[in-house]
């Protein structure tokens, strides 16, 4: 079926769009460009294969979370994260120290895709900076023991350690990523990341200050 979104080729290009849109003029994140850019990049894990199925999802399903949110009936309070945050704080719609009436509120979603970008951010830079023989394994694996991994009970753990194992070499994955020869692989690299860099460390100040970063 030529032309449905699942179809469509994954391109580093779109992702770091997508991530450009994400801020606006007074540094605020647009919820909907910051799950665009998920899907853009879950697009990518869906191209390497079954194994990462597990992964992707999850990451879909936070996704499905936060667009139901965005297109409910309180969606002009979800327009950005910050005014997602005020509004569910506000009205007491998060669960703030154990898990209760609200397991899905937008703020506990988010923090999840919020902890795994900061694992994208490292993943990236370890492959920006790599030789060609770089192995996108190890790369995707110290990533994910110095973020994501602590967060995760310890069969997720293993899981995910067996997934990466399953990942292409560099020369392929470059390929995926869809934007021509490595040395602009690499560039386009390196644009995306101080754009991937800000929204993370707005996102992460915002929960800092406001007590979110151990929503349960
Ligand atoms: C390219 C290789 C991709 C490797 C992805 C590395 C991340 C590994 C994450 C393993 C998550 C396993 C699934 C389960 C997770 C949940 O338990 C856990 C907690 O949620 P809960 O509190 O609701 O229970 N969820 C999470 O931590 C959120 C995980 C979201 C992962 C999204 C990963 C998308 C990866 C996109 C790859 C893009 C590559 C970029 C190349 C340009």
């Amino acid at each position: 079926m030529a032309g449905t979104e699942e179809d469509q080729k994954f391109c580093l290009q779109e992702v770091l769009d997508t991530f450009k849109l994400c801020l606006s003029e007074n540094k605020e994140v647009y919820l909907e460009h910051y799950v665009a850019g998920w899907r853009g990049l879950i697009k990518f894990l869906n191209s390497l294969g079954s194994v990462f199925g597990f992964i992707s999802k999850d990451a879909v399903n936070k996704i499905h979370i936060l667009v139901t949110l965005l297109n409910g009936e309180s969606g002009s309070q979800y327009v950005t994260v910050q005014s997602m945050v005020t509004y569910e704080l506000e009205n007491d719609l998060v669960d703030l120290t154990k898990r209760g009436s609200h397991p899905e509120s937008g703020c506990r979603t988010l923090l999840r895709l919020h902890r795994a970008l900061r694992w994208l951010e490292l993943f990236l830079e370890r492959l920006r900076t790599s030789s060609e023989e770089g192995k996108t394994s190890v790369m995707c694996s110290e990533a994910y023991n110095e973020s994501l991994s602590q967060f995760h009970p310890w069969v997720v753990r293993k899981a995910a350690g067996m997934a990466f194992c399953m990942l292409p070499g560099r020369p392929a994955f470059f390929e995926v990523m869809n934007v021509g020869p490595a040395e602009q692989v690499v560039a386009k690299l390196g644009e995306a990341l101080p754009l991937i860099s800000e929204v993370y460390q707005i996102t992460e100040e915002l929960y800092t200050r406001q007590s979110l970063m151990d929503l349960p």
